[in-house]
């Protein structure tokens, strides 16, 4: 397996335009089954999940191309509504397939899906949501069918206001018979992102953004093209890498406004942000403050998945600070390696109380999901001497070859490819 070599202790400087958003295109090419023809997609990182995500269309028949940052998806040919058991497993996304595989033949087969191993991660709610528009769910071991005769729109109440759900029932709904009122929705800016794209392709789906969504179910839907947003959680990482190196960084190409709490918190942490339009400014070139309680929850509160980078931050800053992590019951797992760094961190339950340090010290480390590698990415940047990143296969799900990206801010990081199983490697 690759892995990344930084040399630390440089303040990060210059300028890097933003990415599109691994969570928004997701969903959005599972949503591409939805109508007959050619999807254009603008925007569309290189990311192992993407990768997984063409691999799964195109075994359902889809032609796929990702050139540049475009992705043209035909599914003139599709065919099939099953997706093997193996590419289910490779991420959690995989279970995108399901709402609108559902909608578009009746019946679909998933299995349960993979991803980081972040918590148990449920799918109780896209499945009462799809029985609720008239789905039979069948679940033998991991394999789960679902099938209907039609759906038919409902309301549906969601116990907890899940994004993968929410966004697998809209995708269902938007063919099915009558309205859907889903209630309690996620509000992540992903979701406005797929309603975007759906009524792009001819659908009726009113209030993505706010706790109620409604869908007015549609006979068909045509292709369409498509720019995905900004990565939200990419631009937070370098926002919170150039506070850890105490830098200074312009990002380009961002949506400031997705970002509320995570720069409320970084200005109560003394560091400087401006932003200008689409552009945003870090300033950061003394020690961050200590933040007394950040609790991660849906948004637009502060995203779980900026938590692990942002205790990197905190762990460098003056005094003690307290992250309350409420989504995921497995996303510590990054203060064990941060602390082999030098951090000072004790963890009780979900909570994680960070007294600051003057300087981390490199290591070779272990990244055990997507996040938890991109916050070691910052403590080596911020590090004295060398530290190593393993298992960076998780961080390459979510950044688009981040040594590059970070090469660009003036970071030393070098990745060593695997030439076989007995660690050999090459620049
Ligand atoms: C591809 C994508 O968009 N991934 C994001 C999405 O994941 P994902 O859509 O999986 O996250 P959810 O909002 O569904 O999960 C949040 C919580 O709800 C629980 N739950 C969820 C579904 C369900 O049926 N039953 C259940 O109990 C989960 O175990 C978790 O504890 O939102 C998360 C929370 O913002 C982010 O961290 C992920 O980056
Ligand atoms: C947890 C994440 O993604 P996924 O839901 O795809 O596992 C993430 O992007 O941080």
């Amino acid at each position: 397996m690759d892995r990344l070599v930084i040399e630390g202790g440089k303040p990060l400087s210059g300028t890097v335009i933003i990415q599109g958003a691994k969570n928004a295109v997701l969903p959005i090419m599972a949503a591409s089954l939805l109508a007959e023809g050619t999807t254009v997609l603008e925007n569309v990182p290189h990311l192992l999940d993407i990768e997984v995500m063409i691999s799964i269309l195109r075994e359902l028949g889809c032609r796929v191309e990702h050139k540049g940052s475009t992705i043209i998806i035909d599914t003139k040919h599709a065919s099939a509504s099953h997706v093997p058991e193996g590419l289910m497993k490779r991420m959690r996304s995989s279970i995108f397939l399901m709402g609108p595989l559902l909608a578009k033949y009746g019946r679909t087969q998933v299995y349960q899906p993979g991803g980081c191993a972040i918590g148990e991660r449920k799918i109780d709610i896209h499945l009462d949501g799809l029985k609720a528009l008239g789905a039979s769910i069948e679940e033998t071991g991991n394999s789960i069918i679902c099938s209907a005769e039609k759906l038919v729109g409902a309301d549906i109440y969601l116990h907890f206001p899940s994004v993968g759900a929410t966004e697998n029932i809209m995708m269902a709904a938007v063919l099915a018979e009558g309205r859907t009122t889903i209630t309690n929705a996620a509000r992540e800016p992903e979701i406005q992102d797929l309603q975007h794209f759906l009524n792009a392709m001819g659908a009726k789906v009113l209030g993505a953004g706010t706790d109620t969504i409604t869908i007015d179910g549609v006979k068909s839907l045509k292709p369409c093209e498509h720019r995905v947003i900004p990565d939200r959680i990419v631009t937070g990482t370098l926002m919170i890498a150039a506070a850890a190196t105490r830098g200074h960084i312009t990002l380009h190409k961002t949506q400031p406004s997705h970002l509320s709490s995570l720069i409320h918190v970084m200005r109560r942490a003394g560091i400087q942000i401006q932003v200008d339009g689409d552009i945003i400014r870090v300033d950061s070139r003394v020690r961050s403050k200590a933040v007394e309680k950040i609790v991660t929850a849906p948004y637009p509160a502060f995203p779980t998945d900026l938590q692990s980078q942002m205790m990197v931050m905190l762990a460098l800053a003056d005094g003690v600070s307290v992250i309350k992590e409420t989504i995921f019951e497995g996303r510590l797992k990054h203060v064990d390696e941060l602390s082999r760094m030098g951090a000072d961190i004790r963890v009780d339950m979900n909570t994680a109380y960070i007294r600051g340090v003057p300087r981390l010290y490199g290591a070779t480390v272990e990244a055990t999901d997507l996040r938890a590698g991109a916050a070691l990415v910052i403590a080596g940047l911020a590090a004295q001497g060398k530290t190593v990143v393993e298992r960076i296969h998780h961080i390459d799900r979510g950044y688009e070859r981040i040594e590059d990206m970070l090469s660009l801010l003036g970071a030393k990081i070098t990745r060593l490819t695997a030439l076989s199983k007995n660690e050999s490697y090459a620049q």
